[in-house]
């Protein structure tokens, strides 16, 4: 291998990924530092990838989804257990590193494993224990680092029944109590999974409403879900200490109250991977919270380094920090590039999941455009009472001045996935008269396209009977 690379990325996330191919693909030689056993990046081994595999495994053992067709009390198996859970996870992380190993090898993307710290702004050395230093140089660098689960001190991260995203994954027992200290995507998505699983879970959060970037009619309903499944809510409420012994743990919250669990899952936030790069070296400095700071191209105020992924912070997806892995890329190397379209997807992997795309009833009321919403209740498609679900829905809100959609707000089965017929539309500008002359295969759930397109445009004749 070479000692100099047209591009250098740092890190085998989504993010990093995206960057080494695209660059590869411009006919440049690259190469990607991450450790060994963390190909894929937080993404495939502790994040996105254990954390939907687990899911699934959680919906299927649980017989959750089909509760409607056989009963409440129907189980897959009676017993489940951490090893059940965690088989495929193991399984499906092991296959798609090994996807994402293979990409960059055929695409003659050199590959060092190690942990690389900056020792100038062209130059990296790759350190891992037991292998020799590897000193590196680089035209263009992309920092794509990620970030960690935040430590704080007054939590007692020393006992295995404090956890956080990454040591849950680690669980050899279910638990029957559970305190879930933070409702962002993270907490509240281990909530519904441990509650489909029988936990008694209660769910800490210091504001007073959780996911408040969603629709809050969709937040209602995933709530009331939620609660169904014994989840007890205390919001407003911040967590001052998580003490632990071989009993258990206690949660100390501001209030002064005191909340005993057999396990703590602490998700209040994530960190920036930026303290052992030696950021100062190549003459950057990281936010408090080890964050970066980047143009709309993805460069840092070092004009040749740039920043991708969950180290740039707001919206730390997977599904964004790829795009801006190339988007970085291809503008390292002047490559001709739009850049990173607003419009985009939000999935949370929740029991049941939601999803949206486009503006919120909120928000546009905030903003005084007129606007009929429409719903698609799961209930009254044929689909839905296949499938069992009776509670999930689809929700259009759509301009009553150009008819344009506006947004889709999905919760309930396949919402992550239904999303996107509604982006589709938003993104080509289309109305709300597409999805009415749309003919959808039948029974599908997408077929709740057509009957809330057809309510709103019902609403918006019934309100047009004063037009002049
Ligand atoms: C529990 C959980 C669930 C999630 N679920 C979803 C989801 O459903 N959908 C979604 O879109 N997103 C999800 N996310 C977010 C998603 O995982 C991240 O947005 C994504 O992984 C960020 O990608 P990245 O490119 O920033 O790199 P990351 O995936 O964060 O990987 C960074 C890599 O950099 C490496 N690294 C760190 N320091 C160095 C160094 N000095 N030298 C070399 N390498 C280094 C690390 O070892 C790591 O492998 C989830 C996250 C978590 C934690
Ligand atoms: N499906 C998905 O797309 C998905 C899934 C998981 C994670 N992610 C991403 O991972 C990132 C990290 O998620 P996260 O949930 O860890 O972080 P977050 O910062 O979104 O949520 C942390 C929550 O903890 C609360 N909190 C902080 N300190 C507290 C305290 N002392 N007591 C009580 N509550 C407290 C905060 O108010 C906040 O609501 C996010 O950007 C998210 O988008 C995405």
């Amino acid at each position: 291998m070479r000692d100099h690379y047209d591009l250098l990325v740092l890190g085998s996330g989504p993010g990093g990924q995206k960057a080494a191919i695209a660059a590869a693909k411009l006919g440049k030689q690259a190469a990607l530092v991450d450790g060994g056993s963390m190909m894929g990046g937080v993404c495939v081994n502790t994040g996105t990838i254990p954390s939907k595999t687990l899911r699934e495994a959680v919906v299927h053992l649980t017989g959750m989804s089909v509760r409607d067709v056989y009963g409440a009390n129907f189980r897959v198996k009676e017993e489940i257990t951490m090893a059940d859970l965690s088989a495929r996870t193991t399984h499906v992380v092991r296959r798609e590193a090994e996807v994402v190993r293979d990409q960059l090898s055929r695409n003659r993307v050199d590959l060092y494993d190690g942990m690389a710290r900056f020792t100038g702004p062209n130059s990296v050395v790759v350190e891992a224990p037991g292998l020799p230093a590897r000193h590196l140089t680089a035209d263009k660098f992309v920092i794509a680092v990620g970030t960690r689960p935040a430590r704080p001190a007054d939590v007692d991260f020393g006992s295995d029944r404090v956890v956080d995203s990454d040591g849950v994954l680690q669980l050899t027992e279910i638990p029957q109590t559970l305190v879930v200290v933070g409702a962002g995507v993270i907490g509240i998505e281990y909530a519904s999974m441990f509650a489909a699983l029988g936990t008694k879970v209660t769910v800490v959060e210091s504001r007073p409403a959780f996911l408040d970037f969603c629709d809050s009619e969709i937040v209602e309903a995933l709530k009331f879900e939620l609660r169904d499944l014994r989840v007890a809510f205390r919001l407003g409420e911040s967590v001052v200490k998580v003490q632990a012994d071989e009993q258990g743990t206690v949660t100390t919250l501001a209030s002064g109250k005191r909340i005993p669990a057999d396990t703590v899952l602490y998700s209040a936030g994530r960190q920036g991977a930026t303290d052992s790069l030696d950021l100062a070296a190549a003459g950057l400095e990281a936010d408090k919270r080890g964050r970066l700071v980047v143009d709309k191209q993805f460069r840092t105020e070092v004009e040749h380094i740039y920043a991708v992924g969950d180290v740039i912070g707001f919206p730390a997806l997977a599904s964004t920090s790829m795009e801006q892995g190339r988007l970085a890329a291809y503008h390292a190397f002047g490559e001709q590039v739009n850049s990173l379209i607003e419009l985009q997807p939000i999935g949370i992997y929740s029991i049941p999941e939601i999803s949206y795309c486009g503006h919120t009833e909120d928000e546009l009321t905030r903003a005084a455009i007129p606007y009929e919403v429409g719903v698609a209740r799961y209930r009254e498609l044929a689909r839905g009472a296949i499938v069992g679900d009776s509670h999930g829905k689809l929700k259009l809100l759509v301009s009553t001045e150009d008819r344009k959609l506006l947004g889709v707000h999905v919760v309930g089965t396949s919402a992550t996935e239904l999303v996107h017929v509604g982006q589709a539309v938003m993104t080509c500008g289309g109305t709300v008269d597409h999805l009415v002359d749309t003919v959808f295969n039948y029974p599908t759930l997408s077929e709740a396209y057509k009957v809330a397109a057809l309510d709103v445009t019902n609403k918006i004749r019934a309100a047009s009977r004063f037009d002049v």
